[in-house]
């Protein structure tokens, strides 16, 4: 080194020289790539790099974050990206780090340019980031369309076999499982089809799954709640078996039941149980069955896709509903005046012909499910069960039904310890007797037991459930005994009829004999 510098001062150009030197060649490279016509360009590169394979043993792969045609970026780079940052992060000397996706937590990865060695069954293995900006004349609207990242993978050419036999794929399975290590559930919801096309268009948006509910927290039969437990462990852990049996790993979950007895509520806890991000899937807004193929495509496994009240989405004959709160909206609007017909808007026609068909829903459980591989869970719920049609429940699309129903007592000790941290009390004999009685909501009967101060007074909590069994204890009393006497007052003049006609009857018999 001293010896080159030395030679360097002897001929008098001294170290700014040299850094003139390289900064006029880096000056003339960039103008040759400016002014080179591009083929031209691809030539030389295209060049360089076969006179090097000619003459290197070592190969080269290339992955790159973005592949044409496709949105978001590359399942294979991301894959790579998490392999890396387990396993190999530790011999890189430089390092990005970055708050994960919708996460509270820190990721890091290898920066641009820097170089990790990883081993194989004895192979030696150089992954490089590399990062590219586009050509002179390419504009962008955003700052990482402008930058290509590359992974590169270099090996010897001896190892060849080993790495597109088993290292890849290992890469790959290990970067998945990384991937889901660390991943942030996320809840889906899909976007209506304007915004499905343009910069940064997508089909779903995302926001962190945060809902509180477990299956610890949800009041259920214990039992009942078990069998859900084992199905859902069956389901998550049987690829195998899935595969064996010749079935798509999906399963179809249908839950039914009044409106506040947990749902929605068993929905989130499956989710926080399986770890898996949740597509809440609004039927209302999906103008036909092209848009409802999209919107599954797009989806990912190990995910629950929801469609919550099946029955208000989509009716049987296959013509879409409004949702219930919309229909209402505009029954206000129009002054709830029922005989008042409007003209039917202008392509009304057409739009009969674009819409979700149940056909269509039916064929987005079956047929499409292989197709786009497993682990998928698709969930309906409805408070009317009965309104379904058969082909949409059967075993196969629904194969679990679910009934939520009113608070049983095995539930309300769930909700008691949950809300009031109470797993026995004088009084539970009592709500033991009137919930067998009565039909409350767990949703009615958390409300009640909520404390309503900070303080978490017991026996506040309890005997406030108590007066509002006892009321609708008495509600439901006063309801059936007005029931009692409608029928009563009905069946009354039903006979008064029958005795009045039959003594018309007599009447005409006596005249009749008179004459
Ligand atoms: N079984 C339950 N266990 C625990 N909490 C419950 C249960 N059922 C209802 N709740 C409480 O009541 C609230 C409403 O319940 P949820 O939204 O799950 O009802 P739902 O059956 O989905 O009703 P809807 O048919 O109107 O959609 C929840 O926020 C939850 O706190
Ligand atoms: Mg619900």
């Amino acid at each position: 080194m001293e010896m080159i510098a030395g030679d360097v001062h002897a001929h008098g150009y001294g170290w700014a020289g040299v850094w003139s030197a390289v900064a006029s060649l880096i000056f003339l490279w960039s103008m040759v790539q400016q002014y080179l016509p591009r083929q031209l360009e691809d030539y030389f590169i295209a060049l360089s790099r076969r006179l090097q394979s000619a003459v290197s043993p070592y190969v080269t792969i290339s992955i790159d974050e973005h592949v044409p045609a496709s949105f978001g970026r590359s399942e294979a780079y991301l894959a790579v990206e998490a392999y890396l940052s387990a396993t190999c992060v530790s011999g890189a000397r430089r390092l990005r780090a970055d708050l994960a996706a919708d996460s509270d937590r820190m990721s890091v990865a290898v920066d641009d340019h820097e170089e990790v060695v990883d081993e194989f069954r004895g192979a030696k293995l150089w992954w490089r980031k590399n990062k590219s900006l586009p050509r002179g004349n390419v504009i962008s609207w955003s700052a990482h369309e402008e930058e290509r990242r590359t992974y590169c993978l270099t090996f010897h050419h001896r190892h060849r076999g080993l790495v597109d036999a088993a290292y890849l794929p290992h890469v790959l399975a290990e970067g998945r499982a990384a991937t889901v290590r660390n991943r942030q559930r996320r809840l889906f919801t899909n976007n209506p089809s304007s915004d499905w096309s343009g910069y940064e268009a997508r089909v779903w948006s995302h926001v962190k799954l945060e809902h509180p509910s477990t299956f610890a927290t949800l009041g259920m039969d214990p039992d009942r709640k078990r069998d859900i437990i084992d199905d859902l462990e069956m389901f998550r852990d049987g690829k195998d078996y899935y595969a064996s049996v010749g079935k798509a790993w999906k399963r179809g979950y249908l839950l039914f039941g009044p409106p506040g007895t947990g749902k929605s509520t068993m929905i989130a806890a499956m989710a926080k149980y399986l770890d898996y991000d949740v597509y809440d899937l609004e039927l209302t807004s999906v103008k036909n069955n092209t848009e409802l193929r999209r919107l599954f495509i797009e989806t990912k496994g190990k995910s629950i896709i929801v469609v919550e009240d099946i029955d208000c989405s989509i009716d049987l004959t296959g013509k879409r509903k409004k949702k219930k709160k919309k229909a209402s909206k505009k029954k206000k609007e129009e002054g709830g005046d029922k005989k008042k017909k409007t003209p039917p808007a202008p392509g009304a026609g057409k739009d009969e012909e674009n819409k979700v068909t149940l056909s269509g829903l039916l064929n987005f459980i079956d047929g499409l499910w292989s197709a786009c591989g497993g682990e998928r869970i698709i969930v309906f719920t409805t408070n009317h069960k009965e309104k379904l049609d058969p082909a949409l429940i059967r075993r196969g699309r629904m194969d679990v039904h679910i009934e939520m129903s009113y608070c049983c007592f095995e539930s309300f000790k769930v909700l008691a310890k949950n809300y009031l941290h109470v797993a026995d009390h004088e009084l539970f004999h009592e709500i033991q007797q009137l919930l067998g009685e009565v039909n409350m909501t767990p949703a009615d009967v958390a409300e009640n037991l909520m404390p309503k101060s900070k303080k978490k007074d017991v026996d506040t909590g309890l005997a406030r459930l108590v007066k509002a069994l006892k009321e609708a204890k008495e509600e439901t009393l006063a309801k059936a005994l007005a029931e009692a006497e409608q029928e009563e007052g009905t069946e009354d003049d039903e006979d008064e009829e029958d005795d009045n006609s039959s003594s018309e009857e007599e009447e005409n018999g006596s005249n009749n004999e008179e004459e």
